[in-house]
């Protein structure tokens, strides 16, 4: 007997703002997105992608194909619920195969209520995001395979896009908690920190859980806040230190309420320490500027060297905006850039404990060479003599 054919009807389409149209197999949620579209370049990590804050209103293309084969747990959410726009990928999803796994891709993806399509030529469809810079997509998933292709295309082009846009403001925690879970694993063994011994206040503006692990087993006591909590409300806590988290959006959206409450915080004399869309809001705070980038950096294999040094880390990276160098006032120095175009991925003032990078020390899903950091961290904290 013959095996059964699948259906050559696609049921999904991503239909890309310039007319390029991509069909393909349905999986996951049914029904349409609108979003920026960028590609992702790590070969493992997919659900800590997909859960990451930092992709709200963002479709990932995977260039690796083996999606799906390490199937889905909920311990490794990078945050409550999947966040990701929708998925796109170069075959349908791999059967989970993997003695974690307690449920497969697929159905994890209906459950989150996000989109995916596979069958897709995603080599093709990644040099159309590098040709094009990031563009605006409509994704359709229908099982009956009927789509209004000239509807998708005019949502496409008329999507805002993300430029101007504060999503932090909309994937932080709403109320403060307490954060006290450890990594599984640390570096250099298991995490050995039993008691917190640095007070630390993380504002939230799209925290992956991996982070403040990290945090809590360099031995931080964490305490998060919402992302629009004001100096006053940081500095009551009595912190030893402040973290600026990652998350998604446009940086210079956020000024209104990240800006005025870092100032405040260097004025308290401070250890800070910030990560990704944390880095950029660091910036804009001592006065640089942020810009837009033509498809961003998102993988788990991005080389960058660290100045002080000369060591090249291979990072974790997710951003499609970028701090201008030029920018950079006297003062603040650029410790690390990237070894792909020379971008700028690190800076620390010159005469205070306070840094941060563009990259993701965390690494979750990537590489752990630059965990050192959260030690930085520790120690700058370890050495503040409280005013
Ligand atoms: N991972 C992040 O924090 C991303 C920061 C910012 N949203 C960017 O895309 O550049």
């Amino acid at each position: 007997m013959q095996a059964a054919q699948k259906s050559p009807r696609p049921t999904a389409c991503l239909v890309l703002a310039d007319g390029t149209i991509f069909y393909g197999y349905g999986f996951g949620a049914t029904g349409q997105t609108v979003a920026e579209l960028c590609f992702n370049t790590a070969m493992t990590g997919y659900q800590e992608i997909m859960t990451d804050p930092s992709y709200a209103g963002q479709v990932v293309t995977f260039t690796f194909p083996h999606i799906g084969n390490t199937g889905v747990t909920a311990e490794d959410d990078e945050s409550q619920q999947g966040v990701a726009a929708g998925m796109v990928v170069k075959w349908d999803p791999t059967e989970p195969s993997n003695w974690r796994a307690t449920a497969d891709l697929t159905e994890w993806m209906t459950r989150q209520g996000r989109i995916g399509i596979g069958g897709i030529d995603t080599r093709r469809l990644t040099r159309a995001i590098r040709q094009l810079g990031a563009p605006h997509v409509a994704l359709a998933h229908d099982p009956e395979g009927n789509f209004d292709i000239d509807a998708l295309l005019q949502q496409a082009r008329d999507w805002s896009g993300l430029e101007g846009r504060d999503l932090a403001r909309e994937v932080s925690c709403t109320q403060s908690y307490r954060w006290d879970q450890m990594l599984w694993a640390w570096p250099d063994g298991y995490a050995t920190q039993t008691a917190p011994l640095h007070k630390v206040v993380a504002l939230d503006f799209g925290a992956k859980r991996n982070i403040l692990r990290s945090l809590a087993s360099a031995g931080c006591d964490v305490t998060v806040l919402p992302a629009t909590a004001t100096a006053e409300e940081v500095l009551a806590l009595n912190p030893d230190g402040v973290f600026l988290s990652n998350g998604p959006g446009d940086p210079a959206a956020t000024g209104e309420y990240a800006v005025p409450m870092i100032k405040g915080v260097l004025a308290a004399d401070l250890p800070v320490f910030g990560i990704c869309l944390g880095h950029q809001m660091l910036a804009l705070a001592l006065g640089a500027k942020t810009v837009k980038m033509n498809h961003g950096h998102h993988g788990a294999n991005h080389p960058v060297k660290n100045h002080a040094t000369g060591k090249v880390e291979i990072t974790s990276m997710n951003h499609g905006f970028t701090v201008d160098s030029q920018s950079l006032p006297a003062g603040v120095t650029e410790t690390h850039i990237s070894l792909f175009d020379g971008s700028n991925c690190g800076i620390r003032l010159a005469d205070k404990p306070v840094f941060s990078v563009q990259y993701h020390p965390e690494a979750s899903p990537g590489p752990q060479d630059s965990h050192y950091l959260f030690e930085d961290f520790t120690k700058a904290m370890a050495a503040r003599v409280p005013a």
